[in-house]
């Protein structure tokens, strides 16, 4: 195997481990342990993100129709996990690896308090040689709050971590310039920066077990190899697959990573959700921001503040047609920021070091 990768997030989808009946599939699993133990044999770390608590509690218990469907989620998720996770720790077993679950939810990452409490506690399980087996706890979280998929999750796993590359395991040969399953479709083998527009051949369905689907898949992707992480989008329900990647012999999609972005800027990209303050720019401060030459945003091209927010809180970027620019930590409060608006030669309100752009 011929792999420059130190550190790997690989994400396992419910479909990938999941029989078309709902039990789990122990065989696939077992092979992607095996590669998983094969890779950490090269010193190569692995984290794991693995879907299927949901699919893979359905197949332990009966459900009347007439429940609420959360209650059934938190149900099935519940039970689910524990066999999820028993099944990985046996199988991992056998080749002598410690593995750990670890399951969180959005609210884990909400802060940089919380975003470093979680950087901790996976980077001890990686000194001591364990495999983190994430999965988001579906058991805990409220609907509103929660993950759009797993895939979402990896990816800020992934940019946490500074891994090199993440790997998202699908039930498809990676994303098709059309429909997978009619015969003119074919892989996209390489994916450079933002150049295409998923929507226009990505369709929203989901695989049987799916959650967010390939758009979601698609998007984070871009966004995680902008951040300078290789992302390659891979068949699970393939032999070898992860050898067969990282060798590159197996037909797959890759997202070219682009550039590497600071470990606080990639804390910024995922956090959008936690902004507390809006501003909005001119057509002038957008093209400096967007240009190629690093720029701070100038008051000067600020035309309003929308919102409060306090020095050091994130705060969200829009366009005159409220289109989102890029999101950054404020360097003085929404009060300043107002004072100072159209003013040339101000102090910068975010930092260039402190921005990242979408
Ligand atoms: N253009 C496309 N290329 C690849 N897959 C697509 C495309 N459009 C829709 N899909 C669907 O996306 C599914 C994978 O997404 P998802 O159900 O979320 O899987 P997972 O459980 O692995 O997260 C595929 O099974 C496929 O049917
Ligand atoms: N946390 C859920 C996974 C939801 C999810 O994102 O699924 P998938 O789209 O298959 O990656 C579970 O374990 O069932």
């Amino acid at each position: 195997m011929s792999v420059t990768y130190r550190r790997i997030v690989i994400k396992i989808g419910s479909n990938v481990i999941t029989q078309s009946d709902g039990l789990p599939d122990i065989a696939r699993i077992e092979h992607l342990v095996t590669q998983v133990a094969e890779i950490k044999k090269q010193g190569i770390e692995v984290i794991l993100v693995s879907s299927g608590a949901v699919a893979s509690g359905r197949s332990l218990i009966k459900i009347s129709e007439k429940s609420d469907a959360v209650a059934v989620r938190q149900l099935l998720a519940s039970i689910g996990q524990v066999k999820l996770i028993n099944i990985y720790a046996e199988l991992f077993n056998k080749f002598g690896i410690l593995c750990s679950q670890v399951l969180v939810t959005k609210e884990d990452f909400r802060d940089r308090l919380h975003y470093l409490n979680m950087r901790n506690c996976l980077t001890i399980l990686l000194q001591h040689n364990v495999i983190p087996v994430i999965n988001e706890n579906d058991v805990v979280s409220v609907t509103e709050l929660m993950f759009t998929d797993n895939d979402e999750l990896a990816g800020l796993i992934a940019a946490m971590l500074n891994a090199d590359a993440l790997i998202v395991l699908t039930n498809v040969n990676g994303i098709y310039n059309g429909d997978p399953k009619l015969p003119g479709s074919s892989v996209i083998t390489e994916i450079k920066g933002g150049e295409l527009n998923f929507a226009s051949f990505v369709s929203s369905g989901k695989s049987q077990f799916g959650r967010g689907g390939m758009i979601t898949k698609s998007n984070i992707a871009l966004k995680t190899a902008q951040l300078g992480i290789a992302v390659h989008i891979a068949n699970g329900t393939t032999g070898n697959i992860l050898s067969n990647v990282l060798t590159n012999k197996a037909e797959h999609t890759r997202f070219v990573p682009v550039k590497v972005a600071s470990g606080k800027k990639k804390w910024i990209a995922h956090s959008e959700n936690a902004a507390k303050g809006i501003v909005k720019v001119n057509e002038g401060a957008k093209a400096a921001l967007t240009s190629n030459k690093a720029s701070s945003l100038l008051p000067v091209g600020i035309t309003t503040v929308l919102t409060d927010f306090k020095k050091g809180d994130i705060i969200k970027i829009l366009d005159e047609n409220d289109k989102v620019v890029g999101i950054g930590i404020a360097e003085y409060g929404s009060d300043k920021a107002r004072e100072r608006v159209g003013q040339k030669n101000q102090k910068a309100l975010i930092h260039y070091d402190y921005l990242y752009l979408q």
